[in-house]
């Protein structure tokens, strides 16, 4: 008999009604023959209220007892679900994290997954039961209650899933499914019939979106088959498959994220040398603040300038530190702008073609959006824009890549067998020993780029949409762009092509500079490109220390780079590559999978 993980949200059990149709489902789904698993998270939004009362007491709880206050919001939902259940004819059992053996470490409030027994629970499921798991809890070591984080009930669901090597984890929420940017913000976006584990998490990236980033790190890992459905519909059809495939093979991009609430900070004059940013990331990681766009580009005379964003709520935290960095470097100046927003596109297909970059450059162009950065990966393109814009913004690069239309290619619906990884199962046991580490995939050397440089771009918006337009009309490949704006207002944009269209892309752009009143273009015909990939990159936020860390003691300088949820990227000597691969080989021996 398999099992199914049924994971209720917030929204989902809001009130009794609520909580009895999902009781409902869950009965359906065991008289269908599955063993059944609910994984629910507090009503409604009571673990804001429990945030709210926290705070006036005091505006600096203790982690410890956070968490001690949040779980309780689970444990209320849990409680009201097994009643439900028996009130309608069928056995059930709730149970706490800790009572099921969800083991974590201690970083409470943020807590990861180290191993989860499922002794207690396979009894229960065997004497007929549906087991009620509260999600976004755990415990640790000493009997500590611990969270997962925010949003962590379906880390909770889908790591159930992956131990039990269930059938399927269904994640009911107040959507139909996973759409092509949020239905709430923009009214044309579309459901998508799947989406790759790669897209939903590049579109997750830091708290903006559907799912919340970790389980979908599990699904991955794991190959958990994902089904994202409607709790309040009454249809057995899953909304939206999370797997391998995208939706669509021909479509550069899938979806569009909005991460609304995001700050920038940028430190000009730094030393151009290397452990620089090893040092200032460090002290960032020490501080538990999780950086998302980095963007360093070539330094001039001695000198880089180095930006990041980061969560707007993390701000006083990072300006504190940043603040001893600089003092300790010396003659750096730090600035920093808290209205912006992050918009990025999302999609498997930008990565094999032309010409996708200067479409959304345009789009924010014609709507006279300035782009104050840009970071990209392999399917991912990230713009920094003033946040009073940011809704214009999003609507107008969800349009201009006509993500309200079903793709021509539609790739047959809900086949499980075409979304599964399917591990061994003595893999996955092993795997499964801790939980939530790091898994780094593979550490690569690109020696087939070469970079173009554009300086001092004047601070206005169609600059970088001209640029990219007319390397585009030539047909060639761009693979990373990295822009920040310096403290003078004037931009510098990189971007590498292969190498062998340098000097074309080189030539196009400096009449483009010329013409729009830019500084010199400089570019270089050979770099290496050392990119380090794999599941947990973002979350664990060490990776990017380690990775500066490496290269600073192989006295290897770091020219230009750039992030995202699955990869960091760093530009380096050309004739530094096989060094660098090998001081990150080093550095990585114990998480390369
Ligand atoms: N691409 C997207 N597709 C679907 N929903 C999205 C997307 N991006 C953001 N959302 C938002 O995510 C919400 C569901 O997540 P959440 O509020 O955490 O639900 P739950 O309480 O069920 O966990 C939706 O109501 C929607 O506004
Ligand atoms: N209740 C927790 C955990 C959770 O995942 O909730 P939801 O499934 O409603 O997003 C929170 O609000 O963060």
């Amino acid at each position: 008999m398999g099992i199914i993980v049924q994971k209720f949200g917030g929204t989902s059990v809001a009130d009794a009604d609520k909580i009895l149709a999902a009781a409902r489902k869950a009965i359906r789904t065991q008289q269908q023959g599955h063993q059944v698993v609910m994984v629910v998270s507090a009503m409604g939004k009571n673990t804001d209220v429990l945030v709210d009362l926290a705070g006036q007491i005091t505006s600096n709880p203790p982690a410890r007892e956070m968490d001690m206050l949040l779980s309780t919001g689970e444990q209320v939902s849990v409680a009201l679900m097994a009643m439900a259940i028996t009130e309608l004819g069928s056995k059930a059992v709730s149970l706490t994290g800790g009572q099921i053996g969800i083991k974590t470490d201690n970083s409470h409030t943020k807590a990861r997954i180290q191993s989860i027994s499922t002794e207690r629970m396979r009894k229960h499921l065997d004497d007929g039961h549906i087991v009620i798991a509260a999600g976004f809890q755990g415990i640790d070591d000493d009997f500590n209650i611990t969270t997962l984080g925010r949003g962590g009930s379906d880390t909770t669901a889908v790591a159930l899933a992956a131990v039990l090597q269930a059938d399927a984890c269904e994640i009911y929420t107040d959507v139909d499914g996973v759409f092509t940017t949020d239905p709430r913000i923009v009214a044309e976006a579309r459901k998508m019939d799947r989406v790759s584990h790669d897209e939903i998490l590049e579109l997750a990236s830091m708290g903006a979106g559907v799912m919340h980033s970790r389980s979908i790190e599990f699904g991955k890992k794991f190959g958990v088959p994902i089904h994202v459905c409607n709790s309040a519909s009454f249809s057995d059809e899953p909304g939206t498959v999370i797997g391998l495939h995208s939706e669509s093979q021909d479509r550069p991009v899938s979806g569009v994220a909005l991460t609304k609430n995001e700050a920038w900070i940028s430190l000009a004059d730094v030393p151009d040398q290397p452990g620089t940013m090893d040092t200032l990331f460090s002290k960032l990681g020490s501080v538990n603040v999780a950086v998302d766009m980095i963007v360093q580009n070539v330094g001039e005379g001695g000198k880089a300038e180095i930006s990041f964003t980061v969560l707007e709520s993390d701000l006083p935290t990072t300006l504190k530190a940043v603040n001893i960095v600089a003092k300790d470097l010396g003659g750096v100046e730090v600035t920093h702008e808290a209205n912006v927003s992050k918009v990025s596109i999302v999609g498997l297909g930008m990565a094999t073609q032309t010409g996708v970059a200067d479409r959304m450059f345009r789009a924010l162009a014609d709507e006279a959006i300035n782009i104050l950065a840009i970071t990209t990966s392999q399917i991912k393109i990230s713009a920094l824009v003033p946040r009073d814009q940011a809704m214009k913004a999003l609507r107008a690069v969800h349009g201009e890549f006509e993500l309200e239309k079903q793709p021509g290619d539609r790739a047959a619906f809900g086949n499980k067998s075409t979304v599964t990884l399917q591990p061994s199962p003595v893999d996955v046991v092993d795997r499964l020993q801790r939980m939530e580490d790091l898994t780094i995939d593979d550490i690569q050397l690109d020696e087939t780029q070469g970079r173009v440089t554009v300086s001092q771009v004047p601070d206005k918006p169609g600059i970088a949409a001209e640029i990219f337009e007319a390397v585009a009309a030539e047909e060639i490949m761009v693979d990373m762009i990295v822009q920040g704006t310096g403290r003078d207002g004037l931009a510098n944009v990189s971007f590498t092509v292969p190498m062998e269209a340098v000097s074309t892309a080189t030539e196009i752009v400096r009449s483009v500079a010329a013409q729009m009143e830019c500084g010199p273009v400089t570019s270089d015909p050979k770099i290496a490109i050392l990119s380090v990939f794999g599941i947990g990159i973002r979350t664990h936020t060490g990776v990017g220390v380690r990775m500066f860390q490496a290269l600073s003691r192989a006295d290897i300088n770091v020219e230009i780079v750039s992030s995202s949820e699955m990869r960091v990227n760093v530009v380096v000597d050309a004739d530094k590559g096989p060094a660098g691969l090998q001081a990150l080989q080093a550095a990585f021996a114990d998480v390369i999978g």
